[in-house]
């Protein structure tokens, strides 16, 4: 089965949310209380999708908001510099900071990521700066989770979601669950359930799924699916780490996607690279095994590279692997 966007479209796919900055632990395998120096990257979920989507040869579109500083410049400068059109960034003009994420990689095992996200620029997107105009040119509108957490993001991001509904815009929800953005389990249920219900593909990990649910417990993909089924989605992704992943058509198909063999590093940067890798294979027309290939193999080659965004691989690279067919079946 195949994914239909509309051919007539300007831009592939535009992502909306944060485009942050990512410090990278440099010494690694070793607690971040002992890591003294870290390497900066762009970062943020959706700013990582559109990096990755346009590595891939796709054309993208961002819109968030920046802050009015080194950082943004920073951020602005390395996202047109890989051929994105940052037109659409509004630059913060109330002092608003950048976000930041500081990682630790203690092991390739275990990972984690201290995030400093208080009065960030990225939430102070206003609905009256996402552009209709800007929207309608797109196949595809990328919209993070986590930018529903906080208004006015959070009405900036239902805008931008009727818009691309009212001019043939694929919807696509990204969970991005990051549980501190949100005041509780209970907010971040009411409004991805929201954004859930109207989009047409929604990519998450098992537990971003239960967040969506206001499940403390693991849930059962078959009910997830059951329910999202009744709304507009047609396909859901529905991903289990190194397990791999499975995607659920609304027709009732299920395909499931093996993890790749890799030396990793660290465990972050999996889920944006299987986003853009997964939805550049929907774009340019390869059916829902290929794109669960496509995502595997773009995270498997991030995981075992120091960043998220400057680490996004080619096609040639993700094709490479697919080719050696070496992948981990767990069962
Ligand atoms: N250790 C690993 N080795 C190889 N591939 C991995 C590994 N961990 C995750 N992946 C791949 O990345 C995908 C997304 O990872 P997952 O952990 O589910 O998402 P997220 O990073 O969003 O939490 C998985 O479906 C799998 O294909
Ligand atoms: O999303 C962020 O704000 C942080 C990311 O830039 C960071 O690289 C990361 O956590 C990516 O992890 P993923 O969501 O598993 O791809």
């Amino acid at each position: 089965m195949k994914i239909n966007f509309n051919a007539e479209k300007e831009f592939d796919i535009i992502a909306i949310g944060r485009a942050c900055i990512d410090l990278n632990a440099v010494e690694y395998n070793r607690p971040m209380e002992e890591t003294m120096t870290f390497s900066k990257y762009v970062g943020g979920s959706p700013a990582n999708i559109a990096i990755g989507s346009s590595k891939l040869g796709l054309k993208a579109g961002f819109i968030g908001k920046i802050s009015d500083d080194q950082h943004g410049r920073f951020i602005e400068k390395y996202m047109s510099g890989v051929g994105i059109d940052t037109s659409n960034f509004v630059v913060d003009k109330e002092g608003h900071k950048t976000g930041l994420a500081f990682t630790e990689i203690k092991s390739p095992e275990e990972c984690s990521i201290l995030m400093y996200r208080q009065d960030v620029a990225d939430l102070y997107l206003a609905p009256s700066e996402v552009n209709e105009e800007y929207i309608k040119k797109s196949k595809v509108l990328l919209v993070s989770g986590t930018a529903l957490s906080k208004s006015p993001s959070r009405e900036a991001i239902l805008k931008a979601v009727s818009l691309a509904k009212k001019n043939d815009v694929k919807v696509i929800f990204e969970l991005d669950y990051r549980p501190y953005s949100w005041e509780s389990l209970e907010e971040t249920a009411v409004y991805y359930s929201l954004v859930a219900e109207q989009a047409d593909v929604v990519i998450g990990t098992r537990d971003e799924y239960d967040a969506m649910e206001n499940r403390e417990t693991e849930g059962q993909n078959e009910n997830t699916v059951n329910y999202l089924f009744k709304h507009s989605p047609e396909l859901i992704v529905i991903k289990h780490g190194v397990e791999g992943s499975y995607a659920y058509t609304k027709s009732g198909e299920v395909f499931r996607g093996l993890a790749y063999k890799t030396n990793v590093l660290k465990t972050f940067g999996a889920g944006d690279s299987y986003a853009s890798a997964f939805l550049c294979a929907l774009i340019t027309g390869k059916d829902i095994e290929t794109a669960l290939k496509y995502g595997s193999a773009s995270a498997s080659i991030v995981v075992s590279k120091h960043s998220s965004s400057e680490a996004m691989p080619t096609v040639e690279e993700i094709e490479e692997l697919i080719a050696k067919n070496e992948t981990i079946s767990i069962a």
